[in-house]
């Protein structure tokens, strides 16, 4: 299996290109199957899940043409739905959280779809029911198939309606826009999720010629069309890289300028960031952050200990609670970091305590921080990433600790981040890919 050697303890310095956003990939490649023709998608991410998602649409008879490094151009003209029946199918449609926006776009186009339970992060109970109860209200069928594991859903007609959501999911808000912009009269959706990626999804659709209002809200309205014409779309840069990346400058006292960041879209992010005593400064589209000796952390107005929690768009997105956790060890202060999405997303935290860190993990959704303020730097070792953020926390840490690290189980974190080795030995890091064998791990 492949790991990740590194030595930390080493200032970098240097820029850095975020990719693109690898969930607004996810929406925008779905979206491909909701037309005949062309679509011309750029500043694609070449990451594990993209790039499965994209053999995925290839396989559903999507014509796919990789124009360059980063631009595709997608023609889903002639598909085969019979690909549904295959075992591929079910392996390949297993293999990512967001082949789940296929069904949406097949749905609506041509009145069914199928998937396995997707992939995806293990932190904790994932459900779809937004998803489907979002279809049903539209006017499909749904039927679970226990033994298979196969979500099912057909129509005749989709219907124009209202629909509250069963929570602002975001995979379930895109799957349900996209559903309902070939749907026969208006659909209302309130309790929408509104990220930028769907905010990106809906603009695009607008320009196949879906007639959706209110993005950005979460209160979505479309006027059913006929059909969609194709168009092109370029993906903004992934939020949650750029978040990394600041969190990686302040543990590692790094000078780091990120590059065109599209800084407002990062919504309240920086903010959170500068919450937790991390200096940055934004020059034209970039974020450049100074070296920093030390940190410290925030207190409420009054005086009481920081709370940083995840919320739907605009509030702080869950995937950058684990490396917020992982800066604040090194910092000045304390904080409680509540995840109140997922329910196994703070175990990797025993990890982070065995490299010296101060923590004391409340339950399974919140975790104390008493921050080091560099009294000493955490020591390397080995060990397992959990899933892609903690894995990217984890190489926060190792880059910031004292001595050899190895992290197992890298394919987690390369789901995520292109080329994140290279890049980061271009800033300076010791890190690189080993063949290693994690048995000995209590994984
Ligand atoms: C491929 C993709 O785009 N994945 C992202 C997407 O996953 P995904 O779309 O799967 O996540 P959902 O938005 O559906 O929900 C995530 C979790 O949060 C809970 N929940 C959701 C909404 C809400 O108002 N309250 C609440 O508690 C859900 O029950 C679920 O456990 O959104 C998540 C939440 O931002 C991100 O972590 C994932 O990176
Ligand atoms: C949880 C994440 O991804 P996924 O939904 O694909 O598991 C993530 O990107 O942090």
């Amino acid at each position: 299996m492949t790991a990740f050697e590194i030595y930390g303890g080493k200032p970098l310095k240097g820029e850095i290109i975020p990719q693109g956003a690898k969930n607004e990939a996810l929406q925008i490649l779905s979206a491909v199957l909701l037309t005949e023709e062309e679509v011309t998608v750029s500043n694609v991410p070449d990451i594990k899940d993209v790039n499965k998602l994209i053999e995925l649409l290839g396989d559903l008879g999507v014509q796919v043409t990789r124009k360059s490094k980063d631009t595709y151009v997608f023609r889903a003209k002639d598909i085969n739905l019979d690909y549904f029946k295959s075992p591929e199918f079910k392996t390949k449609g297993s293999g990512l959280r967001g082949s789940i926006m296929i069904v949406g776009p097949l749905l609506a186009r041509f009145g069914r779809a199928a998937i396995p339970k997707p992939g995806g992060d293990k932190i904790g109970r994932r459900r779809l029911d937004t998803h489907f109860l979002g279809f049903e209200k539209l006017g499909a069928r749904f039927h679970y198939d226990p033994d298979t594991h196969f979500f099912n859903v057909d129509a005749t007609d989709l219907k124009g309606t209202y629909i509250l959501l069963d929570e602002a999911s975001v995979t379930g808000t895109a799957n349900v826009v996209m559903a309902a912009v070939l749907a026969k009269g208006t659909t209302t959706i309130y309790n929408a999720a509104c990220e930028p990626y769907l905010q990106q999804l809906c603009r695009m659709l607008n320009r196949m010629g879906a007639k959706i209002s209110g993005i950005g809200s979460n209160l979505l309205t479309i006027e059913g069309v006929g059909q969609l014409g194709g168009t092109e779309h370029r993906m903004l840069p992934d939020m949650i890289e750029i978040g990394s990346f600041m969190g990686l400058a302040a543990m590692t006292e790094s000078e780091i300028t990120i590059k065109d960041v599209h800084f407002h879209e990062l919504g309240i992010i920086p903010t959170v960031f500068s919450k937790l005593g991390i200096q940055f400064e934004l020059r034209g589209d970039d974020i450049y952050i100074p070296s920093q000796s030390s940190y410290e952390i925030d207190t409420f107005i009054d005086g009481s200990i920081l709370t940083i929690a995840d919320a739907p768009w605009p509030g702080f997105t869950p995937d950058l609670l684990s490396i917020v956790l992982v800066v604040a060890t090194q910092a000045k202060g304390n904080v409680l970091i509540h995840q109140k999405m997922f329910e196994s997303r703070l175990f990797f935290v025993d990890k982070l305590i065995d490299m010296g860190a101060q923590i004391i993990l409340c339950d399974p959704h919140r975790a104390t921080v008493i921050g080091l303020n560099k009294a000493f730097k955490l020591r390397g070792i080995e060990m397992t990433s959990p899933d892609i953020r903690a894995g990217v926390s984890l190489l926060i840490a190792a880059l910031s600790a004292q001595g050899k690290s190895v992290i197992h189980n890298i394919a987690q974190i390369e789901r995520g981040y292109q080329d994140i080795g290279q890049r980061l030995q271009a800033l300076g890091a010791s890190i690189k890919r080993i063949d290693a064998n994690p048995q000995s791990l209590a994984l």
